[in-house]
Formats: C-alpha cells, sequence, structure tokens
C-alpha cells in the first residue's frame, strides 16, 4: 500500500461547501496538507455559509457515475473519501462504482446533519448507507451517526460511544473511527475499533467554536495518511495533533460569524520556521555536544557509572527548578490548549524527578553544582522577563537537543547496555512528537512578537543550549 516518494492519489466523494470548512473544499485542503494529490467527484452542491445550509441541488446521479468513470479509466485511485450522499440514488452509484473498481482505501464518513444541525442525508437513506458501509474500510461516525447507525440513543459518555462502535464493527465487519468530539469536558478522546479490539487515541479538546468541517477533514487526512503507508492507528495520532494545532489556529481566520472553519494550511503558514531556524544556527554547538566524551560514552555504554549517577544527581536539581519554570510558562501561556501542554510537561519532569529519586539515586542530596545553579537562574530570569516567547524559547533545548541524541541513539543496541532505558526515554515516538510540539508553540509564539524580541529569544535559546553544553561537560566530573 505504501506509495513510497510519490504523494498517493486520493478521491474525495462529497458535497461542495462555498464557504470552504467542509466537503471536498476541506477534503482537498486536507489531501494537500499531507501531502496528497487530491481530486474530488462532487455529488451535491450545497448553499451554505458558518451558520447552516440554505440549500441543497443534486445533479442526477448518473452524473456522478460519469465523473467517476472518467477518473478511474485514466488514473489510478490509492484512495478513496466518501462524504456527503444525500440520497438513496447516490448511494446506489458510489456503490456500484465501488464494487467495479474496488480502491485499495475506503474511507466513508456517513454525513447526516451538518454542525449546524441541518439534514444532510434523507432519513429514507440511513439503511442503504448502512449497507453502502460494509465496503469502506474504516467508517467515521460521529456520536450521532453512530447512534443512528447501531439503532441506540445518543451515547453521552466515552465507554459507551466505544461499545457502540464496537457492535457497529461488528454488524458491518469493518473497522471504525469512534469519535469523541461531540462530548462535553476536557478530553476530545477518539479510538480505531474492530469487532475484536479498541486502541484509544486520546486528545485534549481545544476550547473553540471553529469546528465547522472537522468531520470531512480528519477523514481525508486519515485516508490520505493510510495510502502514504501508516496504519490506522497511527494516521489518527498524527491527524489528531494536527487537527488540535488546526483548531488553535482557527482564531486568526476569521472566516464568518457562526461556527468557523479549522485552518488547514496552519503548518505551511509560518510554524516550524523560528524553532529551526534556532536550531540551525546551533548547528556547530550540537556537534560539539555529541562529541563530548560523556554523551559518546552514554551512546556506546562505556561511559562510567560513577559518573552517570553524578550527572543524574545533578539533573533531578536541575528538573526541580526546570518543572517550577514549565509551571509559570503555563501559567503565562496564550490559550488553554498551550497551558495543557506545558503543564503535562510539568508534571512528566516530576514523574521523571520521582522515578529518579526512587530508582537510582535514594535520598542523597549533593550540592548543586555551579552550573546548575547558573542554567536555572537563566532559565528563571526568562520567566521573570514577562515574555511568554523568551521563556519558552529558553526552555526549548531541554526538548530539541535530547530528542535529538534520542533518535540518534535509537540505533544503538540495547544487548547488556548499562543505560538502555534512559537512551529509550528520549528516543520513544512520544518524546520526539512533545519536542516537535513544543518547537510549534514556540514558533508560533515568534509569529505574535516583534523582531528586537525575536532576536531575545533566539539569544535565550543559544544560551540554553551552551547550559546544556556545559551540563554535560562539568556535571560527570563533580566530586563524589
Ligand atoms: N474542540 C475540539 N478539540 C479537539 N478535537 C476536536 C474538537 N472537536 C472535534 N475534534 C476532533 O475532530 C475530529 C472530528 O470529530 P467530530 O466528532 O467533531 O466529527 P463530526 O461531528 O463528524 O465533524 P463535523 O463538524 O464535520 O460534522 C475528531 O478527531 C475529534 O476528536
Ligand atoms: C458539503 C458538506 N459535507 C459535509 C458537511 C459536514 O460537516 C457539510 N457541512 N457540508
Amino acid at each position: 500500500m505504501s506509495t513510497a516518494n510519490r504523494p498517493p492519489r486520493v478521491l474525495a466523494i462529497a458535497g461542495s461547501d462555498p464557504s470552504g470548512g467542509a466537503g471536498i473544499q476541506a477534503d482537498l485542503k486536507s489531501i494537500a496538507a499531507f501531502q496528497g494529490y487530491g481530486m474530488a467527484a462532487i455529488t451535491t452542491l450545497t448553499a451554505q455559509n458558518t451558520h447552516g445550509v440554505t440549500a441543497v441541488h443534486a445533479p442526477p446521479a448518473d452524473f456522478l457515475t460519469a465523473q467517476l468513470t472518467a477518473l478511474d479509466a485514466d488514473i489510478t485511485i490509492d484512495a478513496v473519501k466518501i462524504g456527503m450522499l444525500h440520497s438513496v440514488d447516490i448511494i446506489m452509484a458510489v456503490e456500484a462504482w465501488l464494487a467495479r473498481v474496488a480502491p485499495p482505501v475506503v474511507v466513508l464518513d456517513p454525513v447526516m446533519v451538518a454542525t449546524s444541525g441541518d439534514r444532510l442525508l434523507d432519513a429514507s437513506a440511513e439503511d442503504a448507507l448502512v449497507h453502502l458501509a460494509q465496503r469502506a474500510h474504516l467508517v467515521t461516525p460521529n456520536l450521532d451517526e453512530l447512534a443512528v447507525m447501531v439503532r441506540e440513543p445518543v451515547a453521552t459518555t466515552w465507554s459507551t460511544a466505544r461499545e457502540q462502535g464496537r457492535r457497529l464493527a461488528e454488524l458491518l465487519d469493518t473497522t471504525i473511527l469512534v469519535k469523541g468530539g461531540h462530548l462535553v469536558g476536557a478530553a476530545a478522546p477518539d479510538a480505531i475499533v474492530t469487532p475484536h479490539a479498541v486502541i484509544d487515541v486520546p486528545g485534549q479538546r481545544v476550547t473553540t467554536r471553529n469546528t465547522h468541517g472537522t468531520g470531512c477533514s480528519l477523514s481525508s487526512a486519515i485516508a490520505t495518511l493510510r495510502a502514504s503507508g501508516l496504519s490506522w492507528p497511527d494516521a489518527l495520532a498524527e491527524v489528531k495533533a494536527w487537527m488540535a494545532d488546526a483548531l488553535t489556529a482557527s482564531s486568526l481566520l476569521q472566516v464568518g460569524s457562526g461556527h468557523g472553519p479549522i485552518d488547514h494550511a496552519h503548518r505551511m503558514r509560518s510554524t516550524g520556521e523560528w524553532a529551526r531556524g534556532a536550531w540551525v544556527d546551533c548547528a556547530s554547538l550540537v556537534t560539539r555536544i555529541t562529541e563530548l566524551p560523556f554523551v559518546s560514552g552514554l551512546g556506546t555504554g562505556s561511559l562510567d557509572g560513577d559518573a552517570f549517577r553524578r550527572y543524574l544527581a545533578q539533573d533531578v536539581h536541575y528538573l526541580e527548578g526546570y518543572a517550577e519554570v514549565l509551571a509559570a510558562i503555563a501559567e503565562s501561556a496564550p490559550d488553554p490548549t498551550t497551558r495543557a501542554f506545558w503543564l503535562a510537561s510539568c508534571e512528566a519532569a516530576q514523574a521523571e524527578i520521582n522515578r529518579l529519586h526512587a530508582q537510582v539515586l535514594g535520598d542523597a542530596d549533593e550540592t548543586p553544582a555551579a552550573v546548575t545553579v547558573e542554567y536555572l537562574s537563566h532559565l528563571r530570569r526568562a520567566v521573570e522577563s514577562g515574555s511568554y516567547a523568551r521563556a519558552v524559547s529558553a526552555v526549548l533545548p531541554c526538548y530539541t537537543l535530547y530528542s535529538d541524541l534520542g533518535v540518534r541513539w535509537r540505533a544503538v543496541s540495547r544487548d547488556n547496555h548499562p543505560y538502555a532505558s534512559w537512551l529509550d526515554l528520549y528516543g520513544e515516538a512520544a518524546f520526539v512528537r512533545t519536542a516537535a510540539q513544543a518547537e510549534r508553540l514556540a514558533s508560533v509564539a515568534a509569529d505574535s512578537v516583534d523582531r528586537a524580541e525575536r532576536l531575545l529569544m533566539s539569544a535565550a535559546y543559544r544560551t540554553s543550549m551552551h547550559f546544556e553544553w556545559r551540563f554535560f561537560a562539568e556535571t560527570p566530573l563533580m566530586p563524589a
């Protein structure tokens, strides 16, 4: 299924939303955001904006068949995403085409009602849609659609939703993506559910009204990543991280006064730039860090155990101050999602402190080294500057450097390696994702400040990277 370097050719069979937030417009933007080549066969035209749908016009179903036939006569299709189908005639046209062409990836978003509450599927077409769903490799109902498909009341808890997903998976004998977007609370969980297993993919809720088209965008993005070779759960985790940022960035778009669209293009717009630039500017410093005897000895496993212990004893001191700094950053974060990220990071640092005390260090309490004290005062000064952007820049090397080292160490054999569990901590996918997210948040912050402040951000970042170098150079040499 992998398309190696060729972008997957992804076809959306869906309705048009002229306001650009949902329907084929959202599909094409999402497919492009995940680097696919997008195509669109239009089932229906809607007249709609961010407040709702005012009219629907469906061309004859034969004309949809003509569009689909023109495509498969000429183009190999790697994935299909199916959205608004509106009527039994249209559903039957799509079903006949799927039966003939059998595309390798078929994702069905069983669109019934828009975010605004307007019906997009005739009530009489619900059974036909359930029948069509048996031909899909993944079905992505929201909680209302799930309830219709299993003929039960709408789930109000996540556990009921997962159960209903399980029953639908059995009924259709296929995989279901159960979406928790419509639940209330701080979480926005999703799950990949088969007749035999449930894989939860957790997520934080973004506080925003701009949720128009999230379902369309999710299903076409996941079809694109599946056709690129990812498993359903991996594809979902990737798309959820992207969706959270697209929801957060939606406030800048100012499209309409109702439920506005998400920002599909947020990654193209700017994020990643400042932080990547700051990293590249520190390239030679990073090389010097990797060449330190302590760092190379950690990788090969040849490092002296006492030196590692002395480093950890200082790292505990460092992490204690660092966790306080992260809590202060969370306090000054610009929105609840960003705050949740820094709080989670603060908790992870505290967990690491507890783990080090319990498993490695015991009660011994060594004096903080000069480098530890100075590095922490640098971080505190960045917080006290009152600039969120500068404080984030100062803590960022802790993410980018350790993620980079972790990735380098992935290739190292873990057989009899004395520091294997420590190397694993930073090389695992979750930490790499966290570091990438921290970089994105720093870049977003960089976009909101002036040039002078951006220069101060870069200075704070470089100073921290320099302290990282000193920390690896000096702490192992502390007197025992
Ligand atoms: N406020 C939110 N914060 C974070 N994620 C969200 C939020 N709202 C929806 N999502 C995510 O967006 C995706 C779509 O979910 P949702 O349940 O909203 O679908 P839908 O109702 O089909 O969407 P649509 O608005 O297009 O009808 C899911 O991955 C869901 O978890
Ligand atoms: C065309 C179209 N498809 C799907 C949805 C669901 O959000 C919508 N609002 N409009």
